[in-house]
């Protein structure tokens, strides 16, 4: 992920870039330069320099009668530019090809820059991106007006997937700008900015696991589970499926960590959560620690039957869970009281109504002896 730093960093490459092609084509008495373009070699001699297509070498006068002497030293100095900067760029023509592209670039798309000049970018882009591209590319070549369409153009960071020589994957993220003001004849060119996000998404995912789960039990945590609720409560309500929810309480807690130590007690905690998610009824059902020693479980398109059946399952094996493993006493046994409440029709407006609901239906079964299921009316 991309900070805003990150973010001007490379739109201030663009602008530079275009900046710099545009200031050198003031100079009327440009050297002329050779048409056919070879790239400079760079510090790191194992890479291959970028190369123009051959298409370049057409030497017909513009518009204005001048030779395309200043657009050859545009085009040199944006081979230098290019090569230069170290961020994975290149540079396609408006038929989406691969007309430059630096080392850093070429390592991206895992091929040699010789073997990608000439070559469609597309084809190294994975779907759907291949096929969006695609039809931009499209887009641009119908669209009459110039300057609107630059400006739609043009994005910033964006994921993409690229397919790469070898058929691997490699998750990026691409700028795409428009050069319009280096022409070749009426071309102009495109020049994308790559990184490579797989370490950052590797990262990533690594952190939103984190932020996700409960570090004792591994259940999903307080945050994942108040997400998780909010978005079962709008399917619920957008396709009209009922959603249930157990909240589960650990009877007399206090007395198992001062009988065993808390040692002990997080143990417990741990093979009460491994209940948990055994008796889940699907990849949609979630269980979470909601704090302490309570915990809850969502059932998402479950009918209150199927909650109560869930419930008994729950309270039968927490009644069965034995700790000599850990050395406790064999007698050592525990239970939990668990309170149940269905969303069907409207009967509660909001997710905290419905968690409302079953915390009071849990204080029921705790006061009428513990080790019990109470459903909300
Ligand atoms: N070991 C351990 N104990 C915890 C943890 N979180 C909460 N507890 C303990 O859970 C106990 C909860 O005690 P109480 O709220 O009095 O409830 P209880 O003793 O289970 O009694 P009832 O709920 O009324 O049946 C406290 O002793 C907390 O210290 C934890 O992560 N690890």
């Amino acid at each position: 992920m991309f900070t805003n730093d990150k973010l001007t960093e490379l739109n201030d490459t663009i602008s530079r870039v275009t900046k710099l092609t545009d200031s050198l084509s003031k100079y009327p008495n440009a050297v002329k330069i050779p048409l056919r373009v070879e790239a400079e070699t760079l510090a790191d001699s194992s890479s291959t320099a970028v190369m123009f297509d051959a298409t370049f070498d057409a030497t017909s006068a513009n518009q204005n009668g001048k030779m395309a002497v200043v657009d050859n030293l545009q085009i040199r100095t944006l081979l230098n530019v290019i090569n230069a900067i170290s961020e994975a760029i290149f540079v396609i023509n408006s038929a989406g090809v691969i007309e430059m592209i630096n080392p850093l670039g070429a390592k991206l798309f895992g091929a040699p820059a010789e073997m990608l000049i000439g070559q469609t970018w597309t084809d190294y882009l994975q779907s759907p991106f291949k096929d969006e591209y695609q039809s931009l590319f499209d887009l641009w070549n119908n669209a009459s007006d110039q300057s609107n369409k630059v400006t739609q153009f043009n994005h910033g960071p964006k994921e993409i997937i690229i397919n790469r020589a070898d058929s691997t994957l490699l998750e990026a993220d691409l700028s795409l700008s428009c050069l319009p003001s280096i022409q070749i004849g009426s071309e102009p060119l495109f020049i994308g900015i790559m990184h490579n996000l797989t370490s950052h998404k590797a990262e990533y995912n690594k952190l939103r696991h984190l932020a996700h789960t409960d570090k004792l039990t591994g259940l999903a945590n307080r945050h994942a589970f108040d997400d998780a609720l909010q978005t079962n409560w709008n399917d619920s309500i957008n396709h009209d499926q009922p959603l249930c929810l157990i909240i589960i309480d650990v009877d007399y807690f206090k007395i198992f960590n001062d009988q065993f130590g808390h040692v002990n007690g997080d143990k417990c905690l741990q093979k009460i959560a491994q209940v948990l998610a055994d008796v889940l009824p699907s990849n949609n059902a979630m269980a979470a620690r909601y704090g302490g020693e309570e915990f809850v479980v969502i059932l998402p398109n479950s009918n209150p039957l199927t909650a109560e059946y869930i419930a008994k399952n729950i309270q039968r094996r927490i009644n069965q869970l034995t700790f000599t493993d850990i050395g406790l006493p064999a007698q050592t046994k525990i239970s939990v009281s668990q309170g149940i409440a269905c969303e069907r029709s409207g009967q509660y407006r909001t997710p905290t109504a419905l968690v409302c609901a079953a915390d009071t239906a849990l204080y029921r079964a705790k006061s009428t002896g513990r080790n019990r299921i109470n459903m909300s009316s």
